[in-house]
């Protein structure tokens, strides 16, 4: 990875008194460094990749901790690392991103949760629910549930998330359990400040090495012992942790003048409640307000005392929980029907089931809420509701647009060597006719967008192929499945390559060979080229002289197998329509291969830099499209889709349509031509290289040049 996070290293190393000041997650990881863990290990994903990001390059920096950073290649794999140092005084910390990573770590995490831990051991999670989010819409609340694994939900306030990692650890040692953090979207990314503690030496540490456990059954995820583990679960675990929970304070109770009624929240909901009860006039900025709120920083498990304590001599509350089904609310309702307790209970009565609790959507709630429960402040709040009064804005600010502002569909980055193959497989369908196309997570997802268009199913995170299997069965024509190299290592070379491969089944896999785990933030794959590679590959793509997925694939018995550089899209189009046509029966691989533009375009700017600085010759190109010679039918457009690829007015007054023009986003990655080229489209577009510093034979060239287009005109 070629990012540098040097200014987030240096806050790792701030001491006892020192402030720290940034985002949620980089708190996280202080916090960790404060709680004296051995090891930190994950899998990155949206919003919890800057975490281990930022460890990998800092680990070697915080060399006399000796904490070991594992960059892992799935979530399944970085929760089993608990499974195993959970048997030795250490703390551990392995991050995600729910609930896509916790789905993927499910097998480990319940052979985790079974026996029981020794050391603290912590599962930072990335919540990604919500209008932000990228993934399917779940709740990892039901793992925590089902696993019995404690889950915290921590205010979106630094101190507050500082404080509930130190707890977790203590939490975790405390009741013997396995703890997860989850955090959304805004308490990752949510600015804010700390007093920091000096980082903990861990005592058992790779710089202090120990002896191994004792072989003790009893702590085995293995029958007949494992029946012991789930009474304890709900046994002396769970009590251990209410009174844990309970003696240190981690669920906060906010008092407030109106006794009559209450606010339940999620800890991470609290900052969206008060921002929803400010606009309502009902707090200020400060969090100062009249109705009484409990923030639960602890989610699971409750603590029935304490939500007996906080309802007593109330009429009704309100639970606040985004997401469905109603977990926290119902466990609430059977806390006080079992305790004969007269208090209404309200939550997705009056809020919706599903989506984000934006703080519009908490107003529109509280507001119905206080209407029915505290008429005397809910009758206040007038007959417009915040939401018709938002909507009333909506409208304003639409009629004062001309226009309306036309949707945008991400897509690829300019210059990225995935939109080649898929201007490819558009040439190839044209010929060959419809297939299934099964898509899968990553950059080249984005081809399910226009104007490419692509994907009849799409599944999880290298499932593409494993899941075509039964499609392939019954269709026409084989299908063809499509994932990225860190799809493949995270899960397509077993659930997919493996698995197709052991059955003798036909299909046709693309792999994405760019060398990075790119959509989650370019981090390396075990087959990203090697700075050796790098060198070499100066200006070009570095991927093609790096060959560990292809070893992987003969390794394992693939016989049919090529590899094509991307921007040859003419041959990517030929070997596209012979993996379709072809006799040979069985799994054909082409490895579609480019750098990533993002990691080659961060490699390339210091060569660039450095020349100019030292007055040496430096050449860029650039595409354009001559206005005279474009008819304005824009297939470029459709097949290639880049983003600076755009559309002009005519000067010509001849032209009534627009013609097609290059702005000056190009990078020259020369596609558009290419494009036209293999569909025999089109002689408008131009090339020209740029040369800043000329050398002699530029100059000679160039006087040369000047001369006879003189004399021709
Ligand atoms: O970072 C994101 O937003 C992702 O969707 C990537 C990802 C990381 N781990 C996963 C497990 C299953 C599916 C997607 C991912």
């Amino acid at each position: 990875m070629e990012v540098s996070f040097a200014k987030e290293i240096e806050k790792l190393k701030l001491g006892e008194g020192e402030v720290f000041h940034g985002e949620g997650i980089l708190a996280v990881t202080k916090a960790l460094l404060q709680s004296g863990v051995s090891y930190i290990g994950g899998y990155q994903g949206a919003p919890v990749s800057h975490l281990l990001d930022v460890m990998v390059q800092a680990a070697p920096q915080l060399d006399d901790l000796g904490i070991h950073v594992e960059s892992c290649t799935n979530e399944a794999s970085a929760a089993a690392m608990l499974g195993a140092s959970i048997m030795y005084p250490v703390r551990g910390a392995v991050t995600w991103k729910s609930i896509v990573g916790t789905n993927v770590a499910a097998d480990a995490l319940s052979n985790l949760a079974s026996p029981g831990v020794m050391g603290g051991a912590l599962i930072v999670l990335g919540e990604d629910y919500g209008e932000g989010a990228s993934v399917i819409q779940e709740r990892s609340h039901a793992y925590a549930m089902k696993s019995t694994l404690w889950l915290m939900d921590p205010r979106p306030n630094l101190p507050s998330i500082v404080n509930c990692v130190e707890r977790a650890f203590e939490l975790s040692e405390a009741s013997n359990t396995p703890v997860m953090m989850e955090l959304r979207i805004r308490a990752c990314h949510v600015q804010g400040s700390f007093e920091a503690k000096d980082n903990v030496k861990p005592a058992i540490s790779m710089k202090q090495l120990t002896g191994a456990a004792p072989h003790n059954y009893e702590q085995l995820a293995h029958p007949p012992v494992t029946f012991g583990h789930e009474r304890k679960k709900s046994g002396e675990r769970m009590d251990a942790a209410r009174a844990y929970i309970t003696e240190h304070g981690l669920n906060e109770v906010f008092e407030g003048s109106q006794g009559e009624v209450g606010l339940i929240v999620q800890g991470g909901l609290y900052n969206a409640l008060i921002r929803a009860l400010g606009e309502l006039g009902l707090a200020d900025a400060s969090g100062n307000c009249d109705l009484p709120i409990m923030a639960l920083n602890v989610v699971y498990p409750l603590v029935p005392d304490e939500i007996l304590s906080f309802t007593k001599g109330k009429r009704a509350v309100l639970v606040l929980e985004e997401g469905q089904p109603e977990y926290i609310e119902n466990e609430i309702g059977t806390i006080l029907r079992r305790a004969g307790s007269k208090v209404t209970l309200a939550g997705k009565d009056v809020l919706p089931m599903a989506g984000e609790y934006t703080s519009e959507v908490i107003g529109t709630g509280v507001g119905t809420f206080l209407r029915q429960h505290l008429p005397k402040i809910g009758n206040q709040l007038g007959d417009e509701s915040y939401a018709s009064e938002i909507e009333a804005l909506r409208e304003e600010a639409k009629a004062l647009l001309v226009e309306p502002v036309p949707p945008r569909p991400p897509g690829f980055c300019t210059g990225c060597p995935e939109r080649p193959f898929f201007a490819a497989l558009k040439l190839t369908q044209q010929e060959i006719g419809p297939v299934h196309y099964s898509a899968d997570i990553g950059c080249h997802a984005f081809a399910t967008f226009a104007p490419f268009n692509f994907g009849n199913s799409i599944l999880g995170y290298g499932m593409s192929l494993a899941s075509n299997a039964s499609v392939a069965s019954f269709q026409q024509q084989r299908p063809i499945a499509v994932m990225g190299d860190g799809g493949f290592w995270h899960n397509g070379l077993l659930s997919g390559v493996t698995s197709r491969l052991l059955n003798g089944g036909d299909g046709i896999l693309v792999i994405m060979k760019n060398g990075y785990t790119s959509a989650t933030g370019t981090q390396e794959v075990i087959s990203s080229p090697d700075t050796a590679l790098k060198l070499e590959a100066a200006e070009k793509s570095a991927t093609h002289g790096e060959t560990t997925i292809e070893d992987a694939l003969t390794g394992v018995g693939v016989k049919w197998l090529r590899t094509v550089h991307t921007y040859k899209v003419a041959e990517m189009r030929d070997t596209l329509r012979e993996a379709f046509k072809t006799p040979f029966n069985g799994l054909k691989v082409i490895v579609a291969e480019g750098e990533c533009q993002l990691e080659r375009q961060r490699r390339i700017k210091p060569i660039r830099a450095k020349a100019l600085k030292a007055g040496e010759r430096v050449q860029r190109t650039r595409f354009g499209v001559d206005e005279d010679t474009c008819t304005g039918d824009h297939s470029c457009i459709r097949l290639s889709g880049c983003p600076t690829l755009t559309i002009k007015t005519a000067t010509d007054p001849l032209k009534t349509d627009p013609v097609a023009h290059v702005n000056n986003g190009c990078v020259g990655c020369g596609l558009c031509g290419e494009v036209s080229h293999a569909a025999t489209l089109c002689p408008s577009f131009w090339r020209a290289d740029i040369v800043t510093n000329p050398g002699l034979w530029d100059r000679a060239r160039a006087a040369l040049r000047g001369m006879l287009t003189g004399v021709r005109a």
